[in-house]
Formats: C-alpha cells, structure tokens, sequence
C-alpha cells in the first residue's frame, strides 16, 4: 500500500482559471477569491492485492470560499477492464450534481440537480476496456493518429455571438501546425478548446479520442496537453519560480529527484536559473514567459499549445525557445503554435488560418504563398522576389544559409568562376610581364657584360700598345726585326 501527500493539483488549477475566465464573462455567475487557487492537497493511496486488483483513492481539498474534496478510486483486473469512481463535494454558492457512467460501447449516462446553495457532488463511474484511439489507429498502420479533433466545433461566449463557427479540423501526432490570424479572429479561444479548458457550445472537441465535454476526461486531457498562455501571470501557481515549475510535475506524482532533475534542467534551458527564488509576478513579462514555457515543459505533455509566447522576449530568448521546440519536435511531440510574425511559418508543417471565428486556410507552406492572400516571411518575400527577376531560387527555403547557398549556385557562383578566371588570367599575365623582365634584365646583363668585354679587350690593347712604344724606346724589340 502506497500513501503520498501532495501539494497542488496543477490542472484543476487550470480549469479553475478557465471557470474565472468564464466567470469574467459572465458565463457563471458565482464569484470566487484568488484563494481558490493556492491550497490544494491530493492524497492518494493504492492498494493492489495479488489477485492484481488495483485500488486507488485521492482526496483533494482547497479553502477559503471554495472546497472540494475528491475521491477516486481505480480496480483494475486482469482482464483490463477499469472501473473509475470519482466522488467531488464543492462547497460553494451554486450546487451541481452528477452522476455519470460511461461504458466500453460508449454509453454516457449524466444526472444532474442543480440548486441554489448546497454541494457539489460528481460521481462518475466509468468502465471501459483500455480501447482507445491509439489501438484505433493500430489497426490501420498507414492512418496517421488523429491527437485534436474538432467537429463542427462552434463557441460563443455567455450572451455573446460566436465566436468559433462550425469548425472541422484534425490535428495528427507529431505535427507542427501553426495558427495565424488577425487580432480577435478566435485562435485563443480555439486554443483554450484543445485541452477542455473551453467546451464548444455546439459540436464537439476530442483530444486523443477522449471528448472534452465529459469533465471525467479533462484532466487525463491536461497531464497530455499543456498550454503555455498569451499572458504568462495567467498560469503562475507557486510562490517562486521554482516552485511554480515543480508544481506541474508533482502533480503528476513523479518522484522527488525526478521533479528536482526536471525543474533544473528547464530552468537552465530558459535561462531562469538565477531568478529560482523570484516571486514569478515579479518577473518582467520576457522572463515570465520564459517561467510559463519552463512550467510546461517541466510537465513534458504529449503535446504543447504555445499562444504567442515569443512576443515578449528578446531576440535571445526568442532563438533559445525556437530551439527547444525544434528539440520538440524531433522528440514527436504535437505541438500548435499561435502566432504572428510571419517568420514562423517556414518551420510548420501546417498553416492554419482563423478568419472571424472560421478556418480560411489549412495546408503547407507553399499552398499558403501561393495562395498569394497572405503575409510572407520576408525571406519567402525576398526569394520570390528573386524568381521574378529570373533567378531559379525555391521559395520555400527555410534556412536564410540554404538560401543564400542556392542564391550563390544561381548566381554567386558564376560570378565566383569568373573571378577566379579573372584572377588567374592576372597571375598568367603577371607571370609574363615578370618572365619579360627578367629576360630584359638578362639581356642588359649580357650587353653589359659585352661592353665590359669590349672595354677590356680594348684596354688590354692600349696597354699593349704603351707596351710596345716603352720597348721600342728602350731599343727592346724581343728578336723583332724593325
Ligand atoms: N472571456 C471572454 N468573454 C467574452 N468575449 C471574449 C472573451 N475572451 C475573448 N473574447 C472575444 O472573443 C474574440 C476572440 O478572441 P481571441 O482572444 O480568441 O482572439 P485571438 O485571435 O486570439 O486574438 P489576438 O490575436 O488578439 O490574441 C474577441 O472578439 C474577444 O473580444
């Protein structure tokens, strides 16, 4: 029998966020304190006995207006058949009751009593066999597994219009699908949808198979869908920023040493280390962006929701978080970004653009520039412009190296070979001039030389001259007949 205590469970935290947000908007109409969110504990207590029956209980509770105390218990049997129970008391103004059992052909059966004042009591009891999405696509290996799966999906604010219309989108494992769209178009909305934080008013959302409207899956969806918020204080839970990133990871029960490895290694990864002990609403917005992203990745969730979070950070911070979602990638995870600078559409693997609530773009890079409605990367800008003036460049070419390199094969490199001729043919010409000279130089040697011959010669035959003119005075004439 295992007995843990912990502090805090993250993703209700979430969800209480989400009910805040719809409270501001008038969806709910109780009022709730900040407290709400600081005091949590879990208890859970496993019992497995050899008959390999696996019994869980959890018990949560938080103060001040709101309390809430939740049970779960788990059996699990050989024949892989689960049953959930989950027992919640909220003590609150407002009172909700519901009871709901969900099958393994998938009957979901819901009561609910609403009053005035009371509880809040859910119990659901669910049993399944482990069938789910992923055996789904098991089955057929060349199906690529559908993680978000939007249909129909349409949202409105309480007394508001809507705001997402009849949205149809799949979103498959490992893809890097990037969102853009005007200001006010519904991307956070849609985002706030992935992982059931928001449930559409109509039509529904699945994440991995499990449908956000049954509140029994939103918090397996949260432990695989993490989001990182347009506005980073949003998702602040601790008291330091170190705190704040171990309190993802805890909530999921991993081990003291795990969480510990974990928090240090993205806090480095964002470059937080120094502010470990900071209260993180003391951070500068770029640092709490950096703490927010530090605090999902701490979680490592199947995949991660990131809504506009590089806006606020330097070019630094901006290139380090661009390289641990390149990482993220690499490691398969599904990951949406929202965001809108343009330069970030030459990474996705799929372009999705929000117009007044709708989907009025969804495919890749290059039927996005084609379509020729959009803003383009200025790389993409400049490399079209390129093709246009007769230069064979593609206009997709992601790396501004790569680009530059095919750039320098259509025309560079040319120039580059005439050079080199040209240089060669100044080195060939150089290289005669030299040889001239010296030959010049080797001829003046040789006159010179000549000259002097000559002047020897001819100095010889002066003083042989004297010679003769000194002996002939002297009457020496060497046996010479005069
Ligand atoms: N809690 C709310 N209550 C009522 N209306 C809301 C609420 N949140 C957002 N809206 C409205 O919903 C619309 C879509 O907002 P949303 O934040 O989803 O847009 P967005 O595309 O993410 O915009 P941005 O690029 O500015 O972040 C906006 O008109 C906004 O005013």
């Amino acid at each position: 029998m295992a007995d843990k205590t912990e502090i805090s469970v993250k993703e209700e935290i979430s969800e209480e966020r989400s009910e805040t947000e719809s409270e501001m908007s008038g969806q709910d109409s109780e009022i709730k304190s900040e407290q709400d969110f600081e005091i949590k504990s879990e208890q859970d207590s496993e019992i497995k006995s050899e008959q390999d029956f696996e019994i869980k209980s959890g018990q949560d509770s938080k103060s001040e207006a709101e309390s809430e105390i939740e049970i779960s218990s788990e059996i699990k049997t050989e024949t892989k058949i689960r049953t959930d129970t989950e027992i919640g008391t909220d003590t609150e103004i407002g009172t909700d009751t519901e009871i709901g059992t969900d099958t393994e052909i998938g009957t979901d059966t819901e009561i609910g009593t609403d009053t005035e004042i009371g509880t809040d009591t859910e119990i659901g009891i669910e049993t399944e066999t482990e069938t789910d999405s992923e055996s789904e696509s098991a089955s057929n290996p060349n199906e690529r597994e559908v993680v978000f799966d939007a249909e129909n999906l349409s949202f409105a604010y309480p007394g508001g219009s809507p705001i997402l219309k009849n949205i149809d989108l799949k979103i498959y494992k490992g893809d890097f699908t990037i969102i853009v769209g005007l200001n006010g178009s519904g991307k956070s909305t849609f985002a706030y949808h992935l992982n059931g934080l928001l449930r559409p008013t109509s039509g529904s959302m699945k994440v991995f198979g499990k449908d956000t409207k049954s509140r029994k899956n939103v918090s397996a969806i949260h432990r695989e869908v993490g989001i990182v918020f347009q506005n980073p204080y949003m998702q602040f839970v601790g008291n330091t920023v170190e705190e704040d990133v171990a309190f993802g990871p805890e909530n999921l029960g991993l081990a003291r040493d795990e969480i510990k490895q974990r928090v240090s290694n993205v806090l480095e990864t964002v470059h937080l280390k120094d502010l470990s002990y900071q209260d993180p609403s003391t951070l500068s917005g770029g640092e709490a962006q950096a703490a927010a992203i530090a605090g999902v990745l701490a979680m490592d969730p199947e995949c991660i929701v990131f809504d506009e979070v590089t806006s606020m950070l330097d070019i630094a911070a901006e290139d380090r978080i661009l390289k641990v979602i390149d990482e993220l990638r690499e490691r398969g995870k599904t990951l949406v970004y929202i965001s809108h600078n343009p330069k970030d559409l030459l990474k996705a693997d799929r372009i999705i653009v929000f117009e007044k609530g709708e989907i009025a773009f969804d495919g890749g890079l290059s039927e996005y520039i084609s379509s020729g409605k959009y803003r383009l990367p200025d790389m993409v800008e400049l490399l079209r412009y390129l093709r246009e003036n007769g230069i064979d460049v593609s206009e997709t070419t992601a790396d501004p190296k790569a680009a530059a390199e095919e750039i320098l094969k259509q025309i560079g490199q040319t120039e580059h070979n005439e050079q080199i001729e040209h240089n060669e043919q100044i080195e060939h010409n150089e290289q005669i001039e030299h040889n001239e000279h010296v030959n010049h130089n080797e001829q003046i040697g040789h006159n010179e030389q000549i000259e002097y011959n000559d002047q020897n010669e001819q100095n010889k035959q002066v003083d042989r001259n004297e010679q003769f003119e000194q002996n002939e005075q002297n009457g020496n004439t060497y046996g010479k007949s005069i």
